[in-house]
């Protein structure tokens, strides 16, 4: 029997007994190509990588099975790549070093099984990303990519972005999906520089069906990464793998971000996330304390909507809150429990009352120039100073989106946010008076 023979056999057993549809079939056995058939092994090609690591994952003992049925023999696969075939010596390698082991890192999807489309709850400022993230999830790589989340903290941008992760996997158990933060991005590959180890950070990045990438203003400032994700970018796209990312702002509006890379995210579709309306915070509580068996009062959850308004974090937390004291008190939730425990949380707003408004009176004050010059259009330094390290400080000291910031400081634009926000750290890391006066306004403001 040739090689052709042999394979041919092999291929009919796969088609009859292994329960592939066509498209599974078509994809990992009718895409190999028989090459050599010596001693007992038969040498096939396969296209790519990711072929590869399916067949020694998934295929090989199957392999093994339908050889030895045809030839009442043992006969061992010997897997490579289109353009290794000639090359005997890598060929020989590859062969020796096989041995089951896969040469793509097996690769942890790092999600979230909480995090699904299931338990999202769709509302007026999420509506549109998650309509985005479900046509990703079901279509990868093919209709909008990259997928880019923007908005504030505590928003859902991570939630549905492994919703997709945790979709892509379920309809297809073999997709290779990865999560991570652009800060383990960032460590993976200033690891990997420091110790020789750049193809496998390759390995493992440029090998995926679907890459979720968290937070990406914390690629500001940061050339070498911006390069590395350049790259890897670029790999997959080629390769009509999915990207999907995050981040606070739109991606022109990250400090340092590479022309080349802010051009590249705009192939893709950008959403924003805005906060949840009042109805939206009822529905979320709704679902979360379903899900943990909590009996509530629709007008409790209401009132609990109207005191947290901030993000769904916070909303998440309050009802832990109101949970453990209805625990520790071993009481049903009534509207007299849940303002109780919820007291402490409003006395803190207020007490800690930072607004950008405070923020703005003292800054003022300790510049001596008026609340209306810093909320005024007025450019000269003596003004624009104080300004800018006003905006830097709310950003820092209060948990308002920049639209809300630029709203307080006279209807600025939010891009007039970031830039005072910029400029300022960027001077804080070598200018000492700066840093001093700055020392000095937030002693004050926490007074
Ligand atoms: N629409 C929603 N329905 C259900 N849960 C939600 C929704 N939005 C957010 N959450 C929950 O709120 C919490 C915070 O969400 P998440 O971590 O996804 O926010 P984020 O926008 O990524 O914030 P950050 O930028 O701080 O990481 C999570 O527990 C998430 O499950």
């Amino acid at each position: 029997m040739n090689q052709n023979e042999l394979w041919n056999k092999i291929k009919l057993k796969f088609k009859e007994n292994a329960n592939f549809d066509n498209n599974t079939y078509d994809t990992w056995i009718n895409s190999v190509k028989p090459i050599s058939y010596e001693g007992n092994v038969l040498t096939l090609e396969l296209p790519t990588a990711l072929h590869r690591d399916y067949w020694d994952r998934q295929l090989k003992s199957t392999f093994i099975e339908y050889a030895y049925a045809i030839t009442q023999t043992d006969i061992t696969p010997n897997l490579v790549l289109k353009g290794e075939v000639d090359d005997n010596n890598q060929n020989l390698k590859r062969f020796n070093e096989a041995n089951g082991k896969s040469e793509i890192p097996h690769i942890d999807p790092h999600l979230n099984p909480n995090y699904t489309f299931d338990t999202f709850v769709i509302g007026q400022g999420n509506q549109m990303a998650h309509a985005a993230a479900l046509a990703v999830s079901e279509d990868p790589g093919k209709v909008y990519n990259p997928l880019f989340f923007y908005g504030g903290v505590g928003l859902g941008k991570t939630h549905l972005m492994q919703a997709i992760g945790n979709k892509v996997l379920s309809s297809n158990p073999n997709a290779i999906v990865k999560y991570v933060t652009t800060e383990k991005f960032t460590n993976d590959f200033i690891d990997s520089l420091q110790n020789n180890k750049m193809q496998e950070f390759r390995k493992v990045y440029r090998n995926v069906d679907l890459l979720l990438i968290d937070d990406i203003q914390f690629l500001a400032n940061k050339e070498g990464t911006q390069d590395e994700f350049f790259n890897t970018f670029n790999a997959l796209y080629e390769d009509n793998k999915q990207i999907v990312m995050t981040a606070d702002r739109l991606p022109n509006e990250i400090n340092s971000l590479t022309d080349r890379l802010v051009s590249r995210f705009k192939w893709g579709l950008s959403v924003d996330i805005t906060a949840p309306d009042m109805e939206t915070r009822a529905a979320i509580l709704r679902a979360k304390a379903k899900s943990e068996s909590l009996a509530i009062d629709d007008n409790i959850m209401s009132y609990i909507a109207s005191q947290i308004d901030s993000n769904v974090r916070e909303l998440e937390g309050a009802l832990s809150r109101i949970k453990a004291f209805a625990d520790l008190k071993q009481e049903p939730i009534t509207m007299d429990l849940v303002s109780e425990a919820l007291r402490p949380l409003k006395l803190n707003k207020e007490k800690s009352a930072i607004t950008p408004e405070s923020i703005i009176k003292t800054t003022a004050s300790y510049f001596r120039v008026t609340v209306k010059e810093i909320k005024g259009k007025k450019r000269v330094k003596a003004i624009v100073m104080p300004r800018q390290i006003a905006m830097y400080l709310s950003r820092e000291l209060t948990d308002n989106s920049l639209p809300k910031i630029g709203e307080a400081f006279g209807g600025k634009d939010h891009t007039t946010v970031i830039h005072a926000c910029d400029k300022i750290s960027k001077q804080l890391a070598t200018d000492s008076d700066l840093q001093n006066q700055i020392k000095d306004i937030k002693t004050e403001i926490k007074h």
